[in-house]
């Protein structure tokens, strides 16, 4: 069994699972990896500073166990008081078995295991603690919404307004207008359970979002010039970034101040946890765009219906909608290259399934073939106020070379009616299984808050919602795996040829990153710390 150590060498001892939790104030700034001592075996090869460097919480354990433990308030503040936690009293909860998550408990991220499998990485389970380290009148939080638009992000700050107020008696919560910038540009709004009592019932945010405006030291100035001690920051990965560094700023400056991420992203971008909310109902809402696309298809010669759907550098929407519909005869994904002319091509495909069939839907995630156009017209590559790439409409491009392929030489008269849905989808308010989901994440950020946790974003990893360091959730996107069973059964579902030669499938399994959604079956999880601890030792 590891240690894990305070800078000030106190030990904290790893029961059962090899792990502790960070309850008890423990004196110090940071943990770190160390050699077993009781066993003289060693354990990682991180000296201290290159772990200072990293800024990761690792606990190893036994059997191959690795702990990605996220940041606490005593990790950098000493001696901080504990309180009682206000739920134990609660008459709603007291039917509940066991009011509290047990200190151990951690979330496998890896459940598909063999014989002689590694445990793996595992994540510091979410939910609500003994003892917390704020009292309900200190509380005072704030919450801000930053980059698209998503179904739910109303219902996620629903339920941590009423989540602070009724679990933690929280009186005092303000929303940030306008994303990041509104910390230092606008006026905060006050929200009550009164105020946001009705507001998951519309879509887009009450409290407004923007692109750009990150700026470190003004948001973390407002933050302790307004005394604000709990900060939950709903977004993509662009956010989680600027909350990253938000949490830097507010530990370099010893502030107790909690930072809470919480997921949003319609394009279900982000790694780790099993999807992001909104992504349902997109997928849900999407139907909609595909019946109406079958529909026009159907009813001429030649119909063609093409959709274009969201997912900049990810098709699971457009994988989701197009499994779900069975009416889609190609879906088009910025994982999966693919070309127009030639054999196995994109028009040869259309031609034969309008022979067969008379009508075809296609439909498309507005990242898919970026490349072909960026070959044909030299497209700049403009940013948007947040760095994010801005993508040309391929869509409507290739609308317009399947018109122009056909009417080439009177090959065949098509009807093609192209529908882009994108901001109708994003706009809707979110379905009831994600209202559930955005519920259970607001709370799980409240009780993490409440307990010290900081520098972390929940989110639910093989159904059990944790704690996840912002590294994890930051360091890549989560994407379709075309050589995935996934990809197989979009593939055998549409009857689209796979554009991939053997050779694509060979190099691409080579180096398939992980994805969520669907099966983990090669522990890349696992072989991702190891390349960082190898290449920390190098
Ligand atoms: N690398 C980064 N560091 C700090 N802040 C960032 C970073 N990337 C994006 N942001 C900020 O996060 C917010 C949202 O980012 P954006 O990419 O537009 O949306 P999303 O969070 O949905 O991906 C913006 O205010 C942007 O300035
Ligand atoms: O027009 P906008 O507001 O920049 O949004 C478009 C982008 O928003 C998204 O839906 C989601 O992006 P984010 O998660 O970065 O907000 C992308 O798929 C799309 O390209
Ligand atoms: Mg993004």
């Amino acid at each position: 069994m590891h240690s894990v150590y305070s800078s000030s060498s106190a030990i904290v001892s790893l029961k059962g699972t090899g792990i502790s939790d960070f309850s008890n104030p423990v004196s110090g700034s940071r943990t770190w990896l160390k050699s077993s001592s009781g066993s003289g075996q060693k354990v990682g090869c991180f000296s201290r500073s290159q772990m200072e460097n990293m800024g990761n919480k690792v606990v190893v354990g036994a059997g191959g166990y690795v702990l990605e433990d996220v940041p606490h308030f005593s990790d950098y503040i000493p001696h901080l008081p504990t309180y009682p936690n206000p739920l134990q009293d609660n008459p709603a909860y007291s039917v509940v078995k066991q009011y509290f998550v047990n200190v151990d408990d951690t979330v496998a991220q890896k459940i598909v295991v063999h014989n002689n499998s590694p445990r793996g990485t595992h994540f510091r389970r979410a939910g609500p603690r003994q003892r917390v380290y704020f009292e309900s009148d200190d509380v005072h939080a704030c919450i801000v919404t930053c980059g698209g638009l998503c179904p739910g992000l109303n219902t996620v700050i629903r339920e941590i307004v009423c989540g602070l107020h009724h679990m933690y008696g929280v009186k005092r919560v303000l929303g940030i207008d306008g994303g990041y910038r509104g910390f230092y540009s606008r006026n905060t709004i006050p929200l009550t359970p009164k105020s946001v009592n009705d507001i998951h019932k519309r879509g887009g945010t009450i409290l407004g979002t923007s692109r750009g405006g990150h700026n470190t030291t003004k948001i973390v100035d407002s933050i302790q010039d307004r005394g604000i001690n709990q900060v939950y920051i709903i977004g993509g990965d662009g956010t989680q970034k600027g909350a990253s560094v938000i949490y830097e700023e507010i530990k370099r400056r010893g502030l107790k101040v909690a930072v809470a991420g919480i997921p949003k992203t319609i394009d279900n971008d982000i790694p780790v946890i099993d999807r992001s909310f909104g992504f349902d109902t997109a997928v849900e809402e999407a139907q909609r765009a595909i019946n109406a696309a079958h529909v026009e298809s159907e009813s001429i010669e030649n119909g063609i219906g093409f959709v274009k759907l969201m997912g900049r550098y990810s098709g699971f929407i457009a994988m989701y909608a197009t499994l779900a519909s069975r009416d889609v005869d190609c879906c088009l994904i910025p994982e999966s290259p693919f070309y127009l002319e030639g054999p196995g091509g994109l028009f040869e495909y259309i031609e034969k399934r309008l022979i067969e069939n008379g009508h075809m839907v296609i439909v498309m995630a507005e990242g898919a073939g970026q490349e072909l156009l960026s070959e044909s017209i030299h497209s700049m590559t403009k940013q948007d106020a947040s760095g994010n790439k801005l993508l040309q409409d391929v869509g409507l491009w290739i609308s317009q070379k399947i018109k122009d392929h056909f009417k080439e030489g009177n090959k065949m008269s098509i009807n093609l009616k192209y529908i882009d849905p994108t901001y109708m989808i994003r706009a809707v308010p979110s379905n009831a299984s994600d209202n559930v989901y955005c519920t259970l994440l607001a709370q799980s950020a409240v009780h993490g808050a409440m307990a010290g946790y900081t520098g972390f974003t929940v989110g639910p990893v093989n159904g059990r919602h944790s704690y996840i360091p912002f590294h994890r959730i930051i360091e890549q996107q989560n994407k379709v795996v075309i050589t995935d069973r996934m990809w197989a059964r979009l593939l055998s579902s549409t009857n689209q040829p796979s554009f991939l030669s053997t050779k694509d499938v060979i190099e691409d399994k080579a180096e398939e990153p992980p994805t969520q959604l669907l099966d983990h079956e090669n522990g890349l999880e696992v072989n991702l710390l190891n390349k960082k601890i190898n290449s920390a030792c190098n």
